[in-house]
């Protein structure tokens, strides 16, 4: 469905736009209907960027994306675009910032029938609003003909995600949409998110946040550097994580039944084994080694 092979992404910076930023570097990654995929990376190693891309919000320097066999790049033009989002939507960190304070959250319905879906009859316009609240699980009760400010954070993004799926989308590019939200709704929005890929929806799933990676994905996607450190599936990624940088962050999710004393004694009497790793031809290139079936080790770039 969605296949990114070989994507760079250089920006320009600074005063004049002389310097060059490489914040993606050769990526090749697909997400398949009904498959999660997880992107995850500290602040700054390309993954906003890479969901940008996706969402057509900024044009790749290289490489190609294609959803079902189109390069995205070569949409153009107000229809075609259109049509692109009726079958890829993004939902983002801030829930907030989405909707404008001083009209009902729901408008964002409302938007969507004006631009899509023009000659469908009041009745039957709200018989798939109900649906698709009742899929994100909120009740219309709680959230028709209220305000932003009346609703919570989950509840808001609850309501982002209804208003894609009326759309009756393919792919969703989720990025860090449970940053902002409290430990026992982000539980619930995760739960939704494994709701909606068992409906077929493929999800690309940003996140900071290793552990959250692990809960929902099928496949997991480390990014270092705006380069793949490694990837595959996500057992296999954590339970014989083999790049360094992939170690190095595992290591760090805190285990709530260990303390880190007990946790440090245990890594000095077994250091993990060094994995030593080719380097690279280039800078540009950023290679994989497939390690076992479908998981690959990005080559150091030091
Ligand atoms: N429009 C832009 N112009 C110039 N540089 C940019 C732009 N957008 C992002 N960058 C730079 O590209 C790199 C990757 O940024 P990106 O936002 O993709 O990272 P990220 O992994 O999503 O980080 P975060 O989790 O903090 O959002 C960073 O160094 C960032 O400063």
């Amino acid at each position: 469905m969605l296949e990114l092979s070989h994507v760079h992404k250089v920006y320009r910076v600074g005063a004049f736009g002389g310097g060059r930023l490489r914040a993606v570097r050769d990526v090749s990654l697909t997400v398949e209907p009904g498959e999660v995929v997880s992107l995850i990376g500290e602040s700054g190693s390309g993954k906003s960027t890479l969901g940008k891309m996706v969402l057509g919000l900024s044009r790749p320097t290289g490489g190609t994306i294609t959803f079902d066999g189109t390069d995205i790049t070569t949409i153009r033009g107000h229809a075609a675009r259109k049509e692109y989002y009726r079958r890829v939507q993004g939902v983002f960190q801030d829930p907030f910032s989405c909707f404008n304070p001083i009209f009902k959250a729901d408008r964002v319905f409302e938007m969507i029938r004006t631009s899509y879906f023009p000659g469908v009859s009041d009745a039957d316009w709200r018989d798939r609003v109900l649906a698709a609240l009742a899929t994100v699980r909120l009740d219309p009760g709680n959230v028709l003909g209220k305000y932003p400010h009346q609703l919570s954070g989950g509840q808001l993004q609850r309501v982002l995600i209804a208003r894609a799926l009326l759309l009756d989308i393919k792919l969703l590019v989720a990025d860090e949409i449970i940053s902002m939200l409290d430990a026992s709704t982000r539980i619930d929005v995760l739960n939704l998110l494994s709701d909606l890929k068992e409906r077929g929806l493929g999800i690309l799933f940003v996140t900071h946040d290793l552990s959250l990676g692990n809960y929902v994905s099928d496949k997991s996607v480390i990014l270092r550097k705006g380069a793949v450190a490694e990837m595959g599936p996500t057992l296999r990624v954590f339970e014989n994580p083999l790049h360094p940088y992939s170690r190095h962050l595992l290591s760090c999710v805190p285990q709530l039944h260990r303390t880190w004393a007990e946790v440090d004694a245990e890594l000095a009497a077994n250091p993990p084994e060094d994995v030593v790793l080719p380097v690279a031809a280039d800078e540009e290139s950023a290679p994989l080694l497939e390690v076992e079936e479908g998981h690959f080790v990005g080559i150091d770039q030091g």
